[in-house]
């Protein structure tokens, strides 16, 4: 269900208009529903049933305090990348003893909080990054949890700077060398091995590519029992991907089914889900307002007041959202337009060659910004970060306010006379 809907062609958030919403709080600002999140979130709990598991979501799409609050009073798990997103999750109200933590880079100070917080699993990455855990962990006197990425060379099939499951990519150890390396782990005397994972990409609108990688990491799975050494936990990461334009990706329903049918003889092998986008992405949206009509002798431009340090995804993927007015009322012609920031980067663009029927003063809203919007938003030219309001039902709530021009330098200072 689409929790942002047209009531009388205007733009509404739930039961909030957007118009409301903007006024109140200024442009440019994300608007987050609360419902959707929760919808979104129980998809994949429901989807697995009664086989054991935990969602942990992806805290890198989406980190805002309010954000992890929701699924926090879920139950849910989190899956991190740096000791940031950690203090962050347990600001939020979430268990630390439900966070896993990927990541190729793991600093021995954020080891070192993990530790002492006491999380769930360190997927771990590389050889030399088992060696810093256990050390870490051995000053400590704790045992250090983990499991180990394995990269399983299967091609995701989604943009090259997403994709992460193939050899020539920097994530995981390579499928021929997984079980060496985990016997090298077993053999370290503070690391416990509790799992395996795998996380093979972002944005996967096909099912297959999931499937090859976890019938290969199975196979791995078979081989380490061998040998003696048995995972209670597959890591299947995240990556489903979701409708921007015309992607028909696979539900929840049809993705979490296709992984348990090949796991009908493994009732109690718990699967742990890394989804990010999927929660997300269209539990999102950010509104912005023209500030000018521009027209060029070869385009028409509209000039917002949002930017590619706002959201980044289209000047860096090229990757394509649909931006639309928030009151569908107004009869204009329509013309072409590109939808560019004041950002001095012939980049900052939000939208090409888009088809609307608008003058400025108008307020826009770009669908699915709620994954991999404000998380990746910079003060790039010295541009404040947007406010973020979370809606539910009715009300709404500023979950982080609009930085002011002091905001800006922060921690900052000018050299002594
Ligand atoms: C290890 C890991 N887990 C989970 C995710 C979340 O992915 P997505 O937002 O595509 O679900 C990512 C990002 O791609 C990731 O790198
Ligand atoms: N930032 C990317 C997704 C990266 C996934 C992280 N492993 C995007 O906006 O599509």
């Amino acid at each position: 269900m689409d929790f942002f809907n047209y009531k009388n062609q205007q733009l509404f958030a739930e039961d909030v208009a957007v118009a409301n919403i903007a006024e109140e709080f200024n442009t440019p600002c994300y608007i987050y529903s609360r419902s959707a999140i929760e919808q979104n979130w129980q998809a994949f709990d429901k989807a697995a049933g009664q086989h054991p598991h935990l969602v942990c979501y992806a805290v890198k799409a989406n980190s805002n305090l309010g954000v992890l609050n929701v699924m926090a009073r879920m139950g849910s798990g989190f899956d991190i990348v740096s000791g940031g997103e950690l203090a962050r999750v347990i600001e939020a109200g979430g268990d630390p003893a439900k966070v896993v933590f990927s990541g190729v880079g793991k600093t021995e100070a954020e080891i070192e909080y993990a530790l002492e917080a006491g999380i769930l699993c360190f997927n771990v990455e590389s050889q030399p990054e088992l060696d810093r855990i256990n050390k870490v962990a051995a000053e400590l006197d704790k045992k250090a949890p983990i499991s180990i990425r394995v990269n399983p060379d299967v091609d995701a099939k989604t943009h090259p700077y997403i994709s992460t499951g193939l050899k020539a990519n920097k994530f995981g150890i390579e499928r021929e060398r997984a079980l060496e390396v985990y016997q090298y782990a077993a053999s370290l005397s503070h690391l416990d091995v509790q799992g395996i994972d795998c996380h093979i990409g972002s944005q996967l609108t096909d099912v297959q590519p999931f499937i090859d990688a976890l019938d290969k990491v199975l196979l791995l799975i078979d081989e380490l029992k061998a040998v003696g050494i048995e995972v209670k936990h597959l890591d299947v990461g995240g990556g489903l991907g979701v409708t921007y334009n015309d992607e028909i990706p696979p539900s929840v329903d049809e993705y979490v089914a296709a992984l348990l049918s090949r796991l009908t003889d493994r009732p109690a092998l718990k699967l742990i889900f890394e989804p990010g986008r999927s929660i997300m992405a269209n539990a999102g949206i950010l509104v912005t307002k023209v500030e000018f009509i521009k027209q060029g002798e070869e385009k028409n431009f509209a000039i917002i007041d949002a930017a590619m340090n706002d959201l980044i995804r289209p000047s860096l993927y090229e990757a394509w959202q649909n931006i639309v007015p928030i009151d569908q009322s107004i009869e204009r012609d329509a013309a072409i337009y590109d939808i560019v920031g004041p950002i001095c980067e012939t980049g900052d663009f939000l939208g090409k060659d888009r088809n609307l029927k608008i003058a400025a003063g108008d307020l826009l809203a770009v669908r699915s910004s709620g994954a991999y919007g404000f998380t990746m938003a910079s003060n790039y030219n010295s541009r404040c970060r947007a406010a973020e309001i979370m809606v539910d039902g009715k009300s709404t709530h500023l979950v982080r306010a609009r930085e002011q021009l002091t905001d800006l330098w922060k921690g900052e200072t000018v050299l002594p006379a």
